[in-house]
């Protein structure tokens, strides 16, 4: 199922109709005070104006060919297009556990050169995922150098989020999608080429999505299939409310840490070009009550983490976990 969405800039898109209700994710000029007031308050905006990557708006496939160099990027392919993270590291303790997507590490002309043939066969997608580091050449460091990073900086102060960890490279084929997951690190994410659809869920949707284990390598990601949801292991999707917006060139998207987000890169418009800027989370300096679904997000995680610990064994902690609460607290 599809529908038509037409965006501010008048362009169409077809985009997939999934089961549950959203509203838009609110666009707004970046120096309008109630973007600045989302943001402090850890709500999602789409914000306009701010050219955080604007020395990068002329980025294209034929630049970045040109001028990253010949270091090697971490290339991401998939044969169903869906690219759910996951975490290698713990796969030795999941060992029936089957990566759904497979990389291999390449120069970006190699990249390039392999996007013109697939764009063919339809078959493959692919996705580059790689942090900008000290390989590229010296226009991009320049073009990198200049962006907006006045006003990265007076955020991060402003919301005393932590360090800003790490900028990620993102080239993505038409139709590549990231499936629903959140991220522990607060998140600027500026769109320089291409329209990536967001469907953004709050923290306290987390009953609704289902992430699986923590010490499974699909970790904060959602268990829930978007295209064919089992409804019977997982009866809540179907009250799930979201949000949704089209990110678009030079559009800058807030997505505040635990919140859950699904990104789909937009066909008819080439290949989608981004940067993340991640920060650490904002020094709590005291607990306020009532906690932020968030902190109930971490309250949780923790406490995974320390039962996991202290059981060592994953197959004792089904049954320890509902031996807690079923017919306790359920
Ligand atoms: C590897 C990061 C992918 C990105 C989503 C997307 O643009 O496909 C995302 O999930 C994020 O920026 O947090
Ligand atoms: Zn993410």
């Amino acid at each position: 199922m599809a529908t038509e969405n037409t965006v501010n800039s008048g362009e169409k898109f077809v985009t997939k109709k999934y089961p549950f209700s959203t509203q838009p994710i609110p666009r707004l000029y970046y120096r309008d005070p109630k973007a600045e007031h989302l943001i402090q308050s850890g709500q999602p905006v789409i914000l306009t104006g701010s050219n955080l990557v604007g020395s990068a708006y002329h980025w294209d496939m034929d630049y970045l060919c040109s001028n990253l160099g010949c270091g090697q990027y971490t290339v991401y392919t998939s044969s169903s297009g869906k690219f759910k993270y996951y975490d290698e590291k713990k796969m030795p303790e999941n060992k029936d556990f089957k990566p759904p997507t497979s990389h291999t590490d390449m120069t970006f002309q190699e990249f390039a050169a392999k996007l013109k043939q697939e764009r063919n066969n339809e078959k493959e997608r692919m996705y580059l995922q790689q942090p900008l580091n000290d390989t590229v050449g010296k226009w991009i460091v320049m073009d990198f150098t200049n962006f907006n990073w006045e006003w990265a900086n007076q955020q991060q102060k402003t919301n005393r989020w932590g360090p800003l960890t790490s900028n990620l490279l993102l080239v993505g084929m038409e139709g590549v999608i990231t499936p629903a997951h959140y991220d522990e690190q607060e998140n600027l994410f500026a769109q320089i080429q291409g329209y990536k659809r967001f469907l953004l869920f709050d923290p306290d949707q987390f009953e609704c999505l289902y992430p699986y284990p923590i010490y499974h390598p699909h970790d904060r990601q959602s268990q829930v299939d978007f295209d064919n949801p089992d409804f019977e292991k997982f009866p809540k999707f179907a009250d799930l409310k979201g949000y949704e917006g089209i990110v678009g060139p030079k559009d800058v998207l807030y997505i505040p840490m635990y919140w859950w987000h699904q990104v789909e890169s937009l066909s008819g418009h080439g290949e989608t070009i981004s940067i993340t800027f991640w920060y650490k989370a904002a020094q709590t300096m005291k607990v306020v009550y009532p906690l932020t679904a968030g902190q109930k997000v971490a309250i949780m995680r923790n406490i995974e983490k320390m039962i996991a610990e202290a059981l060592n064994d994953k197959s004792e902690m089904s049954p320890f976990m509902s031996n807690m609460v079923l017919g306790r607290y359920t």
